[in-house]
């Protein structure tokens, strides 16, 4: 099975396309005013429609307000909602009946009794993305987490590896989780929020490898 690949915190035209070139299954824009990597609406939809059939586009939302939240989709019309806050599982069940959208919802993952507690979202998301427990940011910290809590995990339901991925550990990563999805952002940065199109490439590339 092939491991997909989501590029997250994508910001500009070039590394939006270098992303989709490289073979990115997901691509990941952060609407989050806090993030290095936050894109405005206007920003989002003109990179939305840059975005071909075939390659999802991932809307990540920290604690939106339902509003605001039905905004932001009216404007980009994701593939996916990425909640990286505290939404609960009502919320997501809500918004998952209402939006009819795919979800995701990100778990930092610090214990394996995290893996347990994981299966209260079993029926109101499709997706977990396992990522590091946040830190000044909810996500996008660039910190990996033990992936070896992954070790004997028997999913319940689609997941993914997140937290401080980069084109040197990827393979590992996935050696070591056996992860059906990684995703990355600040590994692929010379700056914060500044992603480059060789690391982008370099990653993509390393995951086929692994
Ligand atoms: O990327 C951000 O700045 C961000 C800010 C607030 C919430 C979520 C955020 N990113 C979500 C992602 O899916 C990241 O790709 C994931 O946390 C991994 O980030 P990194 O460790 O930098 O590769």
């Amino acid at each position: 099975m092939t491991t997909q690949i989501k590029i997250c915190g994508l910001s500009t035209p070039e590394t939006m396309d270098a992303a989709i070139d490289a073979g990115a299954t997901h691509v990941g824009l952060v609407h989050y005013e806090k993030s290095p990597r936050h894109i405005e609406l206007e920003d989002a939809a003109k990179l939305r429609r840059r975005v071909p059939e075939g390659v999802k586009l991932v809307l990540v939302t920290v604690a939106m307000q339902p509003q605001y939240l039905a905004r932001c989709y009216e404007a980009l019309r994701p593939d996916v909602i990425q909640f990286h806050g505290s939404e609960t599982p009502e919320w997501m069940a809500l918004v998952r009946k209402t939006i009819k959208t795919e979800t995701w919802r990100a778990l930092g993952l610090r214990e394996a009794a995290t893996l347990e507690r994981a299966r209260q979202f079993e029926d109101c998301c499709d997706l977990l993305l396992f990522d590091a427990p946040a830190k000044s940011l909810p996500g996008g910290n660039g910190v990996s987490f033990q992936w070896d809590l992954l070790q004997g995990w028997e999913p319940f339901m689609p997941w993914a590896l997140a937290g401080g991925l980069t084109p040197d550990n990827v393979a590992a990563a996935i050696a070591t989780t056996g992860a059906p999805l990684v995703d990355a952002s600040s590994g692929l940065e010379t700056a914060p929020g500044e992603k480059s199109v060789d690391l982008i490439r370099a990653f993509c590339e390393a995951v086929r490898s692994a």
